[in-house]
Order: C-alpha cells, then sequence, then structure tokens
C-alpha cells in the first residue's frame, strides 16, 4: 500500500534531444488526414456503427475531404468485412480516396483482412503490434527480436499477398502500437525492419505511424520523440510519417501539433475526438486551429451543424456544448465585458478585413453557424449585450444612456428569474418597460396646429383611467407637448431626444420611427421611448413614456385632472 497514492506512478523521462528542432518550427501545410471514425472511433462506442450508420459516416468523411479513411477492423467482425466489401463491391470509394483496414499482425487475422480488400482499386493496409516493454513482458511474453519479428513476418505475408492481386494497389502501413512506451531505439529498429521488409522506396512509400496508443507524458514529448524518428529513421524519403495521437492527458492536439513541426506528414484521428477512453485526437481542432492561422487544411467544415448532427446520430454520444468550433455554445458570449467587446468587433469588422473580433478566434459563418447565438443574456450579461440583442434581432439602436438604464431592468429581471433570457424576453421587457407603460398617463392621440410664433398641441390622454385633454403651445411639437404637461403641473425637461428609423418596418410595410426622449421630472431622469410610424406621434409617445417613469406623484395629478 502507498502512503501516497501518486507515488503509484513514475514520472515519464524527457527524450535526450538537447539540439531538439521543433519548436522552432512553423506549420506551413497540412498534413495529410486520416479519419479513424469508422475504426478507432467504432470500436470504442457502446454500440457499434451498423452498415446504414457506417456508409452514412463513411459518405460525410468523404464530402469533408478525406483522402484515407480507415473503414474497418474486417477480421473483427462480419459487419466490418461486409462493410468492406459492400464499399468495394457497390463502388462507393471515390477515385481519390483511399479506404485503409487495421489488423493485428497474426496471420489468420491479415488472410481475412486480405480477402476483405480484394478487387479494391487501392488500400492501405495497417499492421500493429505492441512493441513496449509492458507488452513484450506482459502481454505476448516475448523478446525484442520475437516482437520484431511477428511485425516483419506479418508485412511479408502482406506483400505476397499483394502479389498476388495485383489489381489492387496495396500500401503498407505499420503502427508500433504503444510507440510512446516504447525505447526510441527499439521502434526505430523496428520500424527500419518493416520498412526493409516491404521494400520501400520514395515511389512506393510505406507509412510508419506511431501512436501515443495511451498518452503518457507532455506533448512536448511526444514531439521530441518524432522529431528522433524523424531524424533517424532509415530510408527516411521513403517513409510516410505519420501520428496517431490519443487524449488520455487532454493534451492530444497540442501533441498532433507539435508532432507536425517535429517532422510527421500525416494525422490519424478521429471527428470530435471519438475514439478509446477520453478519444483519439480531435480532427475537428486540429483542421480548424490551421484554419485560423491563415491556412486552409484541406477539410471542409463550413456545414458545422449537417456535420456534428451525423456524428452524434451516428455515434450516440453527443457533442460537449463547449467543444472547440463544434459546440453549442463556442460562439456564445453570456458576461458583460466579452459581450460589450464583441459587439464593438462586430461593429468595426469589414467584409474583407482580417477577422478581428474580440472573443471570436474564428468568424461563425465560415462554419455556417449564424450570428444568432453569439451573445446570449444572463444574470452576468451587461449593456453591451442586451443593446446587441435589441439591434441584431429587432433592429433597435438604443443610445448609450438608455443602454445602461434598460440593462438595469434586464439585470434585475435575471436576477428574479436565476436563468436566461432570450432575445423575446428582452423585447417584451422593452415594450412593457417603455412602450406600454401607461400609467399615470395614457396617451391616445394629438391634433397639431401651425401657429404665426410656433405650434399648439391637444393631447388626448387617460389620466389614471379619466379622459383629458392637454393643450399646450411651443417652438415645436416636442416643446408643445412639454408645456402642455405644465398645464397639468408636470414640470418635465427633455434632456436629450434621439430619434432613429427602427430596422423593422411595420406589418402595413411603413418604416418605423422610434424616439428616445430622457426625461427629467420630479428630480429623477428617465428614458421614455416611442415608436409609431409618425415621427411626431413617436416623440409624444416617448415623452409620455419617460414622464411614467419617473413616477409622477398622483397628488400632481389629482391637482391637474
Ligand atoms: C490500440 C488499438 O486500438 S488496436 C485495435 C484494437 N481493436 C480491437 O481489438 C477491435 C477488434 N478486435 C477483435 O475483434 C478481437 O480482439 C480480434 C478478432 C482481433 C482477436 O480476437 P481473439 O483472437 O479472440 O483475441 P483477443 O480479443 O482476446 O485479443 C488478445 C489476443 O490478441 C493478441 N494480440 C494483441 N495485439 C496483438 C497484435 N498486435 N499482434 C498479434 N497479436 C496480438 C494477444 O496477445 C492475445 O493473444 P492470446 O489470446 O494468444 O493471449
Ligand atoms: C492500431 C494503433 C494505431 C492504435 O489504434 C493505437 O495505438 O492507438
Amino acid at each position: 500500500m502507498h502512503a501516497q497514492p501518486s507515488q503509484k506512478y513514475r514520472p515519464f523521462p524527457p527524450v535526450n534531444l538537447a539540439d531538439r528542432q521543433w519548436p522552432d518550427a512553423v506549420i506551413s501545410q497540412p498534413p495529410v488526414w486520416m479519419s479513424t471514425d469508422l475504426r478507432d472511433g467504432n470500436q470504442s462506442l457502446f454500440e457499434p456503427m451498423d452498415a446504414g450508420k457506417k456508409m452514412r459516416m463513411f459518405k460525410m468523411l468523404c464530402q469533408i475531404g478525406f483522402k484515407e479513411i480507415e473503414v474497418a477492423f474486417p477480421a473483427a467482425s462480419q459487419t466490418d468485412f461486409n462493410f468492406v466489401r459492400t464499399l468495394i463491391e457497390g463502388n462507393h470509394i471515390p477515385a481519390d480516396v483511399t479506404i485503409e483496414v487495421l489488423t493485428q499482425a497474426r496471420e489468420p487475422l491479415i488472410r481475412r483482412t486480405m480477402a476483405s480488400v480484394r478487387g479494391a482499386r487501392r488500400v492501405i493496409v495497417h499492421i500493429y503490434n505492441a512493441i513496449s516493454p509492458t507488452f513484450r513482458d506482459v502481454v505476448f511474453n516475448m523478446s525484442k527480436d520475437e516482437v520484431k519479428a511477428m511485425a516483419v513476418e506479418s508485412v511479408k505475408l502482406v506483400k505476397a499477398m499483394a502479389a498476388e492481386m495485383p489489381e489492387t494497389e496495396v500500401i503498407m502501413q505499420y503502427s508500433p502500437e504503444t510507440f510512446t512506451a516504447t525505447e526510441l531505439e527499439f521502434a526505430k529498429e523496428v520500424c527500419d525492419a518493416v520498412t526493409e521488409a516491404w521494400d520501400a522506396t520514395p515511389a512506393r512509400k510505406v507509412i510508419i505511424n506511431c501512436p501515443a496508443t495511451v498518452e503518457v507524458a507532455t506533448p512536448n514529448i511526444y514531439a521530441d520523440q518524432i522529431e528522433w524518428m524523424h531524424r533517424n529513421l532509415a530510408r527516411r524519403d521513403s517513409v510516410i510519417l505519420s501520428l496517431h495521437p490519443h487524449n488520455d492527458r487532454g493534451t492530444a492536439v497540442a501533441a498532433a501539433e507539435f508532432g507536425v513541426m517535429a517532422g510527421a506528414d500525416r494525422v490519424e484521428g478521429c471527428l470530435f475526438g471519438h475514439g478509446e477512453r477520453t478519444g483519439n485526437v480531435d480532427l475537428v481542432t486540429v483542421a480548424l486551429n490551421m484554419y485560423t492561422q491563415g491556412m486552409h487544411p484541406g477539410l471542409d467544415f463550413s456545414d458545422m451543424n449537417a456535420v456534428g448532427r451525423t456524428v452524434e446520430e451516428c455515434t450516440q454520444i453527443d457533442i460537449h456544448p463547449r467543444h472547440p468550433y463544434a459546440g453549442d455554445l463556442v460562439f456564445t458570449a453570456f458576461s458583460g465585458s466579452h459581450q460589450d467587446a464583441i459587439k464593438k468587433g462586430f461593429a468595426v469588422q469589414q467584409e474583407d478585413a482580417h477577422w478581428n473580433v474580440p472573443y471570436l478566434p474564428i468568424d461563425p459563418k465560415d462554419l455556417g453557424r449564424n450570428y444568432d447565438s453569439i451573445i446570449r443574456v444572463n444574470s452576468q450579461s451587461g449593456k453591451g449585450g442586451v443593446a446587441y440583442l435589441m439591434e441584431s434581432q429587432y433592429g433597435v439602436v438604443m443610445p448609450r444612456r438608455l443602454q445602461v438604464e434598460f440593462s438595469g431592468v434586464v439585470q434585475q429581471y435575471t436576477d428574479a428569474h436565476g436563468s436566461e433570457v432570450t432575445a423575446a424576453d428582452i423585447w417584451q421587457l422593452f415594450n412593457r418597460t417603455y412602450i406600454e407603460s401607461a400609467s399615470p398617463l395614457r396617451f391616445h392621440d394629438y391634433q397639431l396646429q401651425s401657429q404665426e410664433d410656433g405650434q399648439a398641441i391637444r393631447i388626448s390622454v387617460d389620466i389614471n383611467g379619466v379622459p383629458a385633454v392637454l393643450g399646450g403651445q411651443g417652438n415645436g411639437p416636442v416643446d408643445a407637448a412639454i408645456q402642455a404637461l405644465q398645464g397639468m403641473g408636470i414640470y418635465a425637461q427633455v434632456r436629450s431626444f434621439e430619434e432613429r428609423s427602427v430596422g423593422a418596418s411595420t406589418s402595413a410595410g411603413e418604416a418605423t420611427a422610434c424616439a428616445f426622449v430622457e426625461v427629467v421630472c420630479q428630480d429623477k431622469v428617465c428614458y421614455g421611448v416611442g415608436m409609431h410610424a409618425n415621427i411626431v406621434t413617436a416623440s409624444i409617445q416617448a415623452i409620455i413614456s419617460g414622464v411614467n417613469r419617473c413616477g409622477v406623484a398622483p397628488a400632481v395629478m389629482a391637482k391637474s385632472a
């Protein structure tokens, strides 16, 4: 029994590579991508995909642009074997796509695997055996030489069988499984032996795939291991050096990126990080990380929602709402300062300029998402988010001080209700607060008459439900309305007045004017808002709305009524 559970574990030793080059490397082109969604992804599901789901996933992977797809472990099940046959016999494999099949380095399984690919135009036959000390000692009980021979004999068998099916171009892929936990010299020895057994040449390359079968160290260590292989493998020009990172430590994406910087040519993984345990490296993230660096990854995620839906339906596993690039919430800001910065960023972002919107590493539109859910409002939100939704959803551009005032109203609401408010909720709240506020004054209509020295107005209202007509004169309708209110003992001043047209038109097809009036009344300062096709009507509505919000005292009303 260990005093501390942590003492059960050994630190992973660093790689002796003092002159490592990869930290200064810059990824300048995408790797060859290989999707193993239908193999590593599939073997780790509660319920592996049936033929229909496999076909659906295969077609989508082709559409995304994968040119290499591991479609099955044909010796594992009849479903997998049949799927390979269906792909070949049904001519489902596009001319520029190469399917890949996996098998252990065991003769009967290799024979069955080769039988599954008969008639294919081109196929990658992927052989693996684990080579680390634990597997040599515990699982296989084999010496290093025996483990190496297992790989070499299998490669020779594939080579011999491939020679008997000249209609099919067979590409050899070998994975020293548990590579990251293996002595590097021994991994090289086995891989070099495979390269030789396959007789790889620059024109007939072998794929040497170095898996982090289990992620055992920080991603820089994986990069060191890959750079070491890159620099030391024999016949390097005849080898496609491939990565297969798993995500046990949560750093598979970093490991893949560092591995490419370290010299790898190819990356294997799954969409959204499906795969054994914590998953294979997430190819969506690695690819789109490149996109955000100004490089097209060669994979098309321009309809991310459709890709996500297909993967969810095929795997029966939901995508986490915070999954990079794809989750429902990854383009959503709830917090006030984020919303404020995003709103300001959108306001200055030019269509064809470099993307520069704060907090959004990528334009959601490039992934087929819209801007609707970028800003969502809850109790953590501030004026920016509320203003953004009012503007983007309802075309109402509020003056800054109204934003501050109204966000306080929204804040009270979210504090009381505890949950998110939708744009529609906010719109209702805005209407209730400013437009429909009819107490104590309810506006009905007005008549305006031009006079020599200004304008005279008569405003019909209800005061606490009692009809009344207010009359006044002024140098314009707003002034006249203020004077009319004074006749009732309501001494209001207009501190600021703005009129804007609202984005949307009314149902009658007219443009709507929105008047924002900041009213000072009874030592209070409140905004009033009016909305109407007629600008003067909107202004008078706004003044009365502001007066109501200032809370005119009933005594004053009684006197004037
Ligand atoms: C890291 C990875 O993801 S590798 C891919 C793993 N995927 C799968 O295993 C899914 C498909 N697998 C299967 O359906 C089955 O395991 C089969 C058909 C491949 C083999 O089935 P079985 O022969 O019943 O063996 P089983 O499943 O118990 O696997 C353990 C055996 O495989 C051997 N083995 C494991 N890996 C390898 C290998 N790479 N090369 C040769 N033998 C291996 C073990 O030594 C053990 O042999 P033993 O029974 O003689 O002790
Ligand atoms: C077969 C190999 C590549 C594998 O899946 C792994 O090591 O994780």
